[in-house]
C-alpha cells in the first residue's frame, strides 16, 4: 500500500475542516466570540495565578520536611534517592496523561477546573496521610515499639510520597494550561510573569512559615512541625484554589469552535488508524495514549520544539542546584572550621558545627529564593517597559540568563568559603527566576499565537458560509495584517501543528523532568567517582556537578539563541506567504 503524500494529508484536512465548519455552523448554540479572548484585569491575573503560589506551598513543605522525616523513619540515602525520583516520575509519565485528559474534557464548566480542583483534594489528603503515615500504621500495629512501628511505615511513607508527587503533577498541568485558555495572546508574558511571582512569593512564605515553632505554637494541630505544616498548607491551599476556581470562569468546551474543530479532526485521524475510542479496551486507550503524545512530539510548533530542547539541557544543571545546594554551602562551612577529623572534637563542638552548617545552607536557599522573586518583579516590568527594545525582551533574557548558569556554576573552582557559596547561590537566583517565567511564556505565548491564527482562519471559512449578520460584521478578526494567514501556505502550515495547551504544556515538562533523572543517575556516578576513601575528609564532589551541569548548560544557551520574537515569527510568516506561489 502507497502512503499518501504530506501534501494530499494536508488537503484532506483542510477540507475536512471546511465540512467541519460547515456543520458546526449550523448549530445554534455557536458563538463566534469563543474564539478569542478578551483582554484581562490585572486583578484577574493575580486571582488566576494564586493557584500556582498555593501549589508552591505544597511543593516547599514537601521540600523542607519529607527528607527529614524519611530519615527519622530509619530511610537509608540510597533508598531515598529511588523516593525522590517520584517528582520527575510524576512530571515526565504525570503530567502528559493529565494534559490529554483535560484537553479532551467535556464539561460544561471548563476543562482545567474539575482536573484543579480534583489534583488540590488528592494533594491535600496525601499531604496529610504522609505526616501522619507513622500514626496510622501505629494504628494497626498496637503494643509494638516505636522502632518497629516506624521501620513498617517506611513502605508507606515512600507510597505517600509518590502519591503526593503524581497529586501535584494534576494541578501543575491543568493550572498552567488554564492561564493559556483564558488570557489573551498580548498577555500571556505578564500572565506568566505573575505565575513565576508566585512561585518565588509563595517559596518564601513556606520557608517563612517553617521556620516557626509550629507544634508550640498550634499544638491542637499535630505533635510535629510536619503534621501542624501540613493541617496549615492544606488549609491555605483549599480555600485558595477554591477562591480561583469559583472567580475564573472557562468557556465551555462543548461551545468552542476551535476546540470542536481539533477533537473531530483527532477523532477522524484515530478512527483512520483503527483506534476508536467509543468502544475502547485497555489496550486500545493505552495505545492511543502513545499515538497521541507522540504525534503532538511530531508535530510541536518549531518555537515550543527550540524551548523544550533548551530546556532539556538547561535541567540537567538546575536539578543540583535545587537538590545539593544546601549541603553544598553546609560541606563547605564544616571543612573551613576543621571537620575533617569529627570524632576529635568534643561532641557538643561537632553538633554546633552541624547545626551552623545546617542554617548556612538554609541562608543560601533563602538568598537564591529572595533575588528569584526579585528578578520575577523586575524583568517582567523591563520587558514591558522596554517593549521595543531589540536588547530587552525575553528571548534576549532567556539568553543572559543561561550566561550567568554557565558562569556562576564554573565559578564553583574558586569557591572556598560557605560566604562564598552563599554568594554565588544567591546570584543564581537570577537564572532560576529567568527559568520558572521565560520559557513558560514564549511557550503560552506560541499557543496564543497559533489559536488566534486558526480563529482568523475558522472565522473566514465561517464568514464564507453565511449571510454576515451585524454582530459578525463588527468582528475584527479579519484585518489587513491578518488576511495572509488565509492563503493556503498558511492554512496549511498551521494544519499541521498542534496547538492543544494542556498537551503541549505537559511535553514541555516533560523536557524539564526527564534530564533530572538523567542528572540525578550523573550526580550519582560523580559522587561516587570523586568520593575520598576516608569519608570524613573533604572531597569536591558537589563542586564537579554544579560544573558539569555549567558546561550542559552550554547546550541550552546555543539553542535558547534560535528562538524567535514575535515579531520575527509574524515577519517570517508573512515573507512566506507573499513568496508561495497560491
Ligand atoms: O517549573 C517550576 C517548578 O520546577 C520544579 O518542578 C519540576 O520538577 C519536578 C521534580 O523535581 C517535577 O515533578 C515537576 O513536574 C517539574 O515541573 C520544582 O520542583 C517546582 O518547585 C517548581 O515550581
Amino acid at each position: 500500500m502507497t502512503r499518501p503524500s504530506t501534501q494530499a494529508l494536508l488537503d484532506e484536512d483542510i477540507s475536512l475542516e471546511q465540512t467541519l465548519t460547515s456543520e458546526l455552523r449550523a448549530d445554534p448554540d455557536q458563538d463566534m466570540s469563543d474564539l478569542y479572548n478578551p483582554i484581562r484585569s490585572t486583578g484577574y491575573i493575580v486571582v488566576l495565578t494564586l493557584i500556582v503560589g498555593a501549589l508552591q506551598l505544597a511543593w516547599s513543605t514537601e521540600f523542607s520536611e519529607a527528607t527529614p522525616f524519611l530519615l527519622s523513619l530509619g530511610v537509608s540515602k540510597h533508598a531515598l534517592a529511588l523516593i525522590w525520583l517520584a517528582g520527575p516520575l510524576s512530571g515526565t509519565f504525570g503530567q502528559p496523561i493529565v494534559g490529554l485528559l483535560s484537553d479532551k474534557c467535556n464539561l460544561d464548566w471548563g476543562r482545567r477546573r474539575p482536573f484543579i480542583i480534583g489534583g488540590c483534594v488528592a494533594t491535600v489528603l496525601s499531604l496529610l496521610y504522609l505526616s501522619h503515615s507513622a500514626n496510622i500504621v501505629g494504628w494497626f500495629l498496637p503494643n509494638r515499639d516505636q522502632d518497629t512501628v516506624n521501620r513498617y511505615t517506611v513502605p508507606f511513607a515512600a507510597a505517600g510520597i509518590y502519591i503526593l508527587d503524581f497529586s501535584i503533577a494534576v494541578i501543575q498541568a491543568s493550572c498552567r494550561a488554564l492561564i493559556v485558555d483564558v488570557v489573551p495572546s498580548v498577555q500571556q508574558q505578564i500572565a506568566n510573569a505573575w505565575a513565576a511571582r508566585m512561585i518565588g512569593a509563595f517559596n518564601i512564605v513556606g520557608f517563612w512559615i517553617g521556620t516557626w515553632d509550629l507544634a508550640a505554637l498550634f499544638p491542637w494541630l499535630g505533635s510535629s512541625q510536619f503534621k501542624v505544616l501540613s493541617w496549615l498548607v492544606a488549609t491555605i491551599m483549599l480555600v485558595l484554589t477554591a477562591f480561583s476556581c469559583w472567580a475564573i470562569k472557562e468557556r465551555s468546551p462543548r461551545y468552542d469552535l476551535a476546540i470542536r474543530m481539533e477533537r473531530k479532526k483527532q477523532e477522524k485521524r484515530l478512527k483512520d488508524m483503527g483506534i476508536d475510542e467509543e468502544n475502547a479496551t485497555v489496550l486500545t486507550v493505552v495505545k492511543s495514549f502513545f499515538w497521541q503524545v507522540l504525534r503532538s512530539i511530531a508535530r510541536l510548533p518549531r518555537q515550543v520544539k527550540i524551548v523544550c530542547y533548551a530546556e532539556f539541557f538547561a535541567w540537567i544543571g538546575y536539578f543540583p542546584m535545587l537538590f545539593y545546594t544546601s549541603t553544598y554551602v553546609g560541606e563547605l562551612y564544616l571543612y573551613e572550621n576543621g571537620y575533617n577529623n569529627p570524632l576529635n572534637l568534643p561532641a557538643d563542638e561537632r553538633q554546633r558545627l552541624l547545626d551552623e552548617g545546617v542554617r548556612r545552607g538554609t541562608a543560601a536557599l533563602l538568598a537564591h529564593a529572595v533575588v528569584t522573586l526579585a528578578v520575577d518583579l523586575l524583568l517582567p516590568y523591563l520587558v514591558d517597559r522596554f517593549r521595543d527594545s531589540e536588547w530587552i525582551n525575553m528571548r534576549r533574557l532567556w539568553i543572559y540568563s543561561h550566561v550567568v548558569f554557565i558562569v556562576a556554576t564554573l565559578s564553583t573552582f574558586f569557591i572556598a568559603t560557605s560566604v562564598q557559596a552563599i554568594v554565588l547561590f544567591a546570584f543564581l537566583g537570577i537564572p532560576w527566576g529567568c527559568a520558572v517565567w521565560i520559557p513558560f511564556a514564549l511557550i503560552s505565548e506560541e499557543i496564543s499565537r497559533i489559536k488566534d491564527i486558526k480563529a482568523v482562519q475558522i472565522y473566514d471559512q465561517y464568514r464564507k458560509q453565511s449571510v454576515p449578520s451585524s454582530a459578525e460584521s463588527e468582528n475584527t478578526l479579519v484585518t489587513p495584517e491578518t488576511s495572509f494567514y488565509l492563503s493556503k501556505v498558511m492554512v496549511a502550515k498551521y494544519d499541521h501543528v498542534v496547538y492543544d495547551s494542556g498537551i503541549l504544556l505537559a511535553i514541555h515538562n516533560v523536557f524539564v523532568s526527564a534530564p533530572q533523572m538523567l542528572s540525578s543517575l550523573g550526580s550519582s556516578f560523580l559522587f561516587k567517582l570523586l568520593q575520598n576513601s576516608d569519608k570524613d575528609s573533604f572531597d569536591d564532589s558537589l563542586g564537579w556537578i554544579f560544573r558539569v551541569g555549567g558546561i550542559v548548560g552550554i547546550g541550552a544557551l546555543v539553542l535558547s539563541i534560535q528562538v524567535k520574537t514575535n515579531a520575527e515569527l509574524y515577519k517570517e510568516d508573512k515573507a512566506e506567504a507573499l513568496t508561495m506561489p497560491e
